[in-house]
């Protein structure tokens, strides 16, 4: 990797302090920065570099997974750090941007290898990468790379028109757009447990598995983002990006050893094969809803409608869930229950693969007793990787009993999303960052839950806070049972599982 001049838009920000400067500071420290660091902060507010260098050393403080201890190495990383007053719209900062950079690309010894990283508002996106070319910035002898934060657009026509005026500046290959679930180190785990487990991999196709389930449930609530959250919903703010994207890594086929292009063509291949949902069967296949209040941990939490910025009237929802098919030989047939949602019950984002059930009980002494053979990955906060069996239960001849067998993953040693993420940038290896294509597909598969919202056309179910959402999402299962939450991961409960739910008609798309 070659040494580069890293340039923060938004540097004083919640995301620079939360997980930017955690995440260079954990790199510098595991030695993964090559060459001299040199980081410019940008922002309106008027810093010293010694107030931005303390800003620094609290977010260290309070969010690195390193502790930030008084050592000479801590000094060297907050020495790379300068502070410069930059307005988007004052096209003479950039400028002066540029004379900071290139004096500090001298002193240091630096290429001109320079990293613009976008951690501000999403409607400044277009003027920057404008003004990066105008005033000279993006001239460079060496590479130049964009990393942008979500939200990509809030629909595809505004997808489109960013990524056209970012296309104006920056070539795809230039271009990085974060969704940090591609950084969570077991997303990036998928592949090689798929590639390097043949019992896996033999198994990975609508033969063997029966239903996929794909759930990034969390206890938190809107939080202080009325402003934003309100307008975006759980379609936008997690389902277009996140929850699509886990539904790429999980159903794209690759050979073992593949390259980030071709990994990033079989994405793309997911998304271009995802059976699209028609505005008028969006209420078949998709599920919305909205919290109510209820009980978080013995604690009383007011509604959605109550939270503080949002209005009293509000349709927004914050559970989104929806039956998904891939037009594909391997998955014909295979439904990908994808659902998402504040407040609910337990924080956890997971993939639950359901295999098929051959079962042929001739005595007929398991009915009611067997449970499918699940493969649990869980994604965050915790990493674990759970197959459930069915074993015979020594105690009751010739009854089943479900065992569960866990490998817990993950340690505080781990890089975190943002420390993967970023190092991938810095070496441009684009591989888990989203291409234009998956944006735009994803924004394309959407449209039609879209506008099916804008034209008032779905419900809005109300479920409580600390529930796993509303009922309509376990009908949204049918004959596929139910969705497997935490507590289903407990044996108990598990034998106390009831039998299959009866037949229904077809459930695929245009069917
Ligand atoms: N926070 C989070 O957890 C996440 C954030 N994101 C995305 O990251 C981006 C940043 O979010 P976040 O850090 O939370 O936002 P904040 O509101 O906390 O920070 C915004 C930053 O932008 C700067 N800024 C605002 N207006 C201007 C301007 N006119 N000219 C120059 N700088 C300006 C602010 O500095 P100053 O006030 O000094 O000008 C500040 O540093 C957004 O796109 C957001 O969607 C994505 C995922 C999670
Ligand atoms: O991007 C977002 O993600 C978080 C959830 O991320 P996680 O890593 O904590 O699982 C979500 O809370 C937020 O609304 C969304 O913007």
């Amino acid at each position: 990797m070659e040494s580069s001049t890293f340039v923060l838009f938004g540097a004083t920000g919640d995301l620079a302090k939360r997980k930017i400067y955690p995440a260079l500071y954990n790199l510098f420290l595991d030695g993964q920065i090559s060459g001299p660091l040199s980081v410019i902060g940008l922002g309106r507010r008027e810093v010293s570099n010694e107030a931005f260098r303390k800003q620094i050393l609290q977010s260290l403080q309070t969010f690195s997974r390193q502790p930030a201890v008084d050592s000479p190495q801590l000094q060297v990383f907050l020495e790379a750090f300068e502070y410069s007053v930059l307005d988007v719209g004052n096209t003479e900062d950039y400028f002066k941007l540029l004379e900071h950079v290139k004096r500090r690309e001298q002193l240091f010894n630096i290429p001109e290898n320079r990293m613009f990283y976008l951690s501000v508002g999403p409607e400044f996106f277009k003027e920057i990468a404008a003004n990066i070319h105008s005033s000279g910035l993006g001239s460079t002898k060496g590479w130049k790379r964009l990393i942008i934060e979500k939200p990509f657009g809030t629909d595809l026509k505004s997808a489109r028109e960013l990524n056209d005026s970012l296309n104006a500046v920056f070539t795809e290959e230039e271009i990085f757009r974060i969704d940090h679930f591609l950084g969570k180190p077991m997303v990036q785990n998928l592949e090689v447990l798929k590639y390097s487990n043949p019992v896996l991999r033999a198994l990975w196709k609508n033969r063997y598995i029966a239903n996929v389930q794909i759930t990034a449930s969390e206890t938190v609530g809107v939080e202080e983002r009325a402003g934003y959250y309100d307008k975006a919903g759980a379609l936008r703010d997690m389902f277009q990006n996140h929850m699509l994207q886990l539904l790429m890594m999980m159903a794209m086929q690759l050979p073992k050893g593949s390259t980030p292009e071709e990994i990033r063509g079989k994405k793309r291949y997911v998304m271009e094969h995802l059976i699209p949902i028609s505005k008028d069967e969006v209420n078949k296949h998709v599920v919305r809803g909205q919290y109510a209040e209820g009980e978080m941990k013995g604690n009383s939490v007011a509604g959605y409608l109550n939270e503080p910025g949002i209005n009293q009237s509000s349709q927004n929802e914050t559970f989104i869930a929806a039956r998904l098919f891939i037009d594909d030989p391997l998955w014909n047939e295979v439904p990908f229950y994808v659902r998402t949602g504040k407040r609910m019950k337990e924080k956890s984002t997971r993939i639950v693969i359901e295999f098929k059930e051959p079962f042929n009980d001739s005595n007929n002494l398991n009915k009611g007793n067997d449970v499918p053979n699940l493969l649990i990955i869980e994604i965050g906060p915790n990493e674990a990787i759970t197959l459930q069996l069915n074993t015979k239960d020594q105690l009751q001849k010739g009854k089943l009993e479900p065992v569960l067998a866990t490998y817990e993953a993950g340690t505080s040693d781990v890089p975190e999303a943002y420390e993967n993420l970023i190092f991938d940038a810095l070496r441009g290896d684009a591989t888990f960052f989203a291409h234009w294509r998956e944006v735009e597909l994803s924004w394309q598969w959407v449209t039609p839950i879209q506008e099916a919202m804008e034209e008032g056309l779905m419900p809005l179910h109300t479920y409580a806070s600390g529930s796993y959402g509303p009922d309509a999402a376990m009908e949204l299962l049918g004959e596929d049972r139910w969705w497997f939450d935490e507590a289903d991961q407990d044996t108990e409960v598990l034998s106390a599982q009831a039998e299959v739910a009866a037949t229904q008609e077809s459930i695929r798309p245009g069917a």
